[in-house]
């Protein structure tokens, strides 16, 4: 295997949004849990995305293995590697993307990251440093309530240089619009004023295709699915890429029942999952009693069990900010997230057993924990649902799966009824 690039993504759902964008740009791509192990057969491909669940964890954790999964993509030819971030930046003051970007920086021997998280097909864009989702600043869009990493502040130069160990500066949208060579002369007297890292503006496609021209001959970049566009234009223009890569089919149909569980509160999902009321039968969890000890997972399984023969069913531990923020104040933070995410990957557990081959997940952690409870190691790409959603296969397992991960924050309301119709 000889990779023209390589990915490190710090969560499930954008793993599986990052290897969307590269196959539709022309790029076979895999996504892997976590590292494989060296005698791991996997298809030929001119990309892989090491899918790590590294966002919420220690920062030591996530730097040791973040370095872990570049060193092994680098063994395999990868001369860029690509840290993949949340489109929303999501990180807490202390991380985790500065402690990893330093980190993976250093063992690439790069002199300055080039960092962007603007990703216009889902309307995140940077523009003088601060990103933007859709018309508002970061701050003042719904991921100020996130459960895990509420985020704050737009501005994220000032962002990265509170998480990382060096200066952060700025590629602005002029000289992004001036082409490729400006931005790279602009990387290099940031690095004659000692700067670890570069924000860069991209508000429009074909900015991040300049960026990637721009940076395609460096070793190390961090962003979202955008930078990973552009990363790939670049690399199919020289050669590198499958170009029919696009439009992976998902094979043979996997049989089975299908269900959907939904962790993410975000408002995307809050409105998906009230849309599926209509389409199917929906179990909400009660946090506080799960929290308490009552036997949750037992009875959604129940629930599951009587229903699945008639058709897909949706579990979900959802809910509004101030249903959060009171669970939250009564066990914490990281209680109560954590508790959750293991219910639904116990739930997810029990679905399979009782004969579901078809899984839609919402929500980023709670992907991790569902496809690690699973014990998943390898997807295939399928067609897109929704922007940044694709249809994945499971590859070295017995019986395949499809499942569909998703971001919290993508999707239209008709999300799963659209993915379970893709999925059939
Ligand atoms: N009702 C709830 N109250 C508090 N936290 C919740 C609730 N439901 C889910 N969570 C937690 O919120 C977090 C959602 O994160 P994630 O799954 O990454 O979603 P997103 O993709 O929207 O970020 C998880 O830790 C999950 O366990
Ligand atoms: O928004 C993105 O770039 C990614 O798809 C992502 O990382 C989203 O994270 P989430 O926790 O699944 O919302």
């Amino acid at each position: 295997m000889s990779l023209a690039l390589g990915c490190v993504a710090d969560d499930y759902t954008g793993a599986s949004d990052l290897a969307n964008t590269l196959t539709k740009a022309g790029l076979r791509t895999i996504q892997t849990i976590g590292v494989p192990e060296d005698d791991r057969a996997l298809p030929e491909a001119d990309a892989v995305v090491v899918a790590l669940k590294s966002r919420s964890i220690p920062a030591d954790q996530a730097v040791a293995r973040s370095r872990e999964a570049e060193g092994w993509l680098r063994a395999r030819g990868a001369a860029h590697v690509m840290f993949k971030v949340c489109s929303t930046f999501d990180s807490t003051e202390a991380g985790n993307i500065g402690p990893v970007m330093d980190a993976l920086r250093g063992d690439a021997g790069e002199a300055i990251a080039l960092v962007t998280p603007a990703f216009p097909e889902t309307g995140r864009s940077v523009y003088q440093g601060n990103l933007f989702v859709g018309a508002v600043p970061l701050n003042e869009s719904p991921l100020k309530d996130h459960p895990l990493n509420p985020m704050r502040d737009a501005n994220l130069v000032r962002v990265l240089e509170r998480q990382s160990a060096y200066p952060v500066g700025l590629v602005d949208t002029a000289t992004v619009a001036r082409g490729a060579e400006a931005v790279a002369a602009r990387l290099e007297a940031l690095v004659a004023e000692g700067k670890g890292a570069a924000i860069a503006d991209a508000i429009f496609d074909s900015d991040l295709a300049v960026l990637g021209r721009a940076i395609i001959e460096r070793t190390f970049s961090v962003g979202a699915s955008g930078l990973g566009l552009g990363l790939a234009r670049a690399l199919v223009a020289a050669g590198r890429g499958t170009r029919d890569a696009a439009g992976a089919a998902i094979g043979e149909p996997v049989g089975g029942s299908a269900a959907c569980l939904a962790g993410s509160c975000s408002q995307a999902t809050l409105q998906q999952v009230g849309a599926a009321e209509a389409l199917m039968p929906v179990l909400r969890l009660d946090p506080a009693r799960l929290l308490a000890g009552a036997d949750v997972v037992g009875e959604a399984l129940a629930f599951a069990e009587e229903r699945l023969p008639s058709g897909p069913v949706l579990i979900a531990s959802s809910a509004p900010p101030e249903a959060v923020r009171a669970l939250q104040a009564a066990h914490g933070v990281d209680a109560a997230g954590h508790a959750i995410e293991a219910a639904l990957a116990a739930i997810a557990e029990g679905l399979v057993a009782r004969g579901v081959r078809r899984l839609v997940v919402a929500g980023g952690e709670t992907s991790g924990a569902v496809v690690d409870r699973l014990g998943l190691t390898a997807f295939l790409l399928g067609p897109e649902i929704a922007a940044g959603v694709p249809v994945l296969r499971t590859a070295g397992r017995p019986e395949p799966m499809l499942l569909a991960l998703k971001s919290g924050n993508f999707g239209g309301p008709d999300f799963f009824g659209r993915a379970l119709d893709m999925m059939a």
